[in-house]
């Protein structure tokens, strides 16, 4: 060769081993008997763990450990040039999940001559195993907890893939649901269009839509359950828009989800926190919640709701002479008989020992005064039962107009109390109406 002609040679040369040296694969040039003939410094990196001796001589030995059937792979293979084996993953120190993993490509460049391409891999590995678990693990919710539901819906809510769940939630198959609006799983009266484009536009601004409420069986019968609805992740653009999906393709997932049990048990809780043990009205706290609401509404409304309070006379006199059990079924039968003289848009709460408390909401204070009258003749009318013991007893009740934009809820009940102290001085087994005659205006 000349000088002149040699010059680029060289340059090549030069660039070729920069190359080598820098390329971000392990690269190892071999003969047809895996003799190493050349390898750069990443794939002595990757390879120097293998070697039992740390010499590296023979791609076929030094990969035996992991790879050990590569030597008649090569010699199989048949064709003049060729891959002889691509993408194939070597797990260093034996087990799966081990700490390196390595990809291998193995090219056969003549007859003579083989490439062989490693990198290492290990933490590509390790994130599809991590999503092969969670795979698996979605696959084990979806079949194993017997009450969510999955199913995927289209552009417009229509149901574009079946799932198993969906046929063990809500009795449907596969041919009653493909195809279908959403809606489907609701009940009529709440799976019109208008709905259905509702809860879709507010999984789209919002991400996802949550709401529980009744749903629709195949069978017509209904449960109560949680629907969520959200946009499927790939819809979303780098801008934070949605792309459109193809007509009939998957565009939200749906998750129904039977909360029967969950409901139950937060009606339980519910009532331990707001229900009276004895006489399962309202308790005290409830109480002061919507009378403090009722405050609030007051203004929008064209009339202020009427307070009324009711004490049991001479409730001692009972306890005494039947004694305290007795009083108590004394109690839950006053309970009953409020439960059954008021609305049901009424609160009506027993707020301490014997006494009770109503708050009647777009009621006149003369329509209040007539219903307390009404109870009282009630209560006088029939005894309460206790075993065989009819136990007679009165009530007397204050009643007074939450009509004061000045006066706050305590105000209200320091009037209602005024004018049931002064059914009490009165004698007994009567209604007063703040502000009671006699009485100063608080
Ligand atoms: N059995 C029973 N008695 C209760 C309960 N809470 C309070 N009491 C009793 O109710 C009685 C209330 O007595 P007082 O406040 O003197 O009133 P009263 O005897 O009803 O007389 P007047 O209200 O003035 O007519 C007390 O004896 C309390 O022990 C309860 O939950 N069960």
């Amino acid at each position: 060769m000349n000088a002149v002609a040699d010059a680029p040679d060289a340059a090549e040369h030069e660039a070729l081993l920069q190359f080598l040296y820098m390329a971000p694969v392990g690269l190892v040039q071999a003969g047809s008997d895996g003799a190493i003939l050349m390898l750069n410094p990443l794939s002595a990196q990757l390879l120097m763990p293998l070697s039992a001796d740390g010499n590296l001589l023979n791609l076929f030995e030094a990969l035996a450990p992991v790879a050990p059937d590569l030597r008649q792979r090569c010699a199989g293979y048949s064709a003049p040039s060729g891959n002889v084996c691509e993408g194939m993953r070597l797990y260093l120190n034996g087990a799966r999940g081990g700490p390196q993993v390595l990809s291998l490509t193995l090219l056969k460049l003549d007859a003579a001559r083989l490439m062989a391409v490693l990198s290492d891999i290990t933490e590509q590995d390790k994130r599809e195993r991590q999503l092969r678990n969670t795979d698996a693990w979605l696959n084990a919710i979806m079949t194993n907890i017997a009450d969510y539901a999955l199913v995927s819906l289209d552009q417009d809510g229509r149901v574009a893939a079946w799932n198993d769940s969906i046929g063990r939630v809500t009795g449907f198959d596969e041919a009653g649901v493909r195809g279908q609006p959403f809606g489907l799983f609701y009940p009529a009266d709440d799976a019109s269009a208008a709905q259905q484009a509702h809860r879709l536009q507010q999984a789209n601004l919002n991400g996802w839509h949550l709401d529980e409420g009744l749903r629709r069986r195949a069978d017509g019968s209904q449960f109560w359950g949680s629907a969520m609805l959200s946009p499927l992740p790939g819809r979303k653009r780098d801008d934070g828009t949605l792309a459109p999906a193809a007509p009939g393709e998957p565009a939200y997932c749906l998750i129904l989800r039977d909360i029967t049990d969950k409901r139950a048990l937060s009606e339980n809780l519910r009532s331990a926190t707001y229900g009276d043990h004895l006489t399962g009205l309202a308790n005290r706290r409830a109480f002061f919640e919507a009378g403090e609401l009722e405050l609030l509404r007051r203004a929008k409304m064209p009339q202020a709701p009427v307070l009324i309070l009711i004490d049991a006379d001479h409730f001692k006199a009972i306890n005494d002479s039947h004694g305290h059990p007795a009083g108590d079924a004394v109690l839950r039968h006053l309970g009953a008989t409020l439960k059954s003289m008021f609305r049901q848009v009424d609160t009506v709460a027993r707020i301490g020992g014997e006494e009770f408390a109503a708050i009647l909401p777009g009621a006149s204070l003369a329509d209040a005064a007539i219903v307390a009258e009404r109870l009282r003749e009630r209560v006088q009318a029939g005894p309460a039962m206790v075993g065989d013991t009819a136990i007679a007893y009165t009530i007397s009740i204050g009643v007074a107009a939450m009509d004061d934009p000045a006066c706050t809820l305590a105000g209200f009940l320091q009037r209602a109390d005024d004018a049931l102290y002064a059914a009490k001085r009165g004698g007994r087994n009567r209604v007063v109406c703040w502000p009671a005659e006699g009485e100063s205006q608080a």
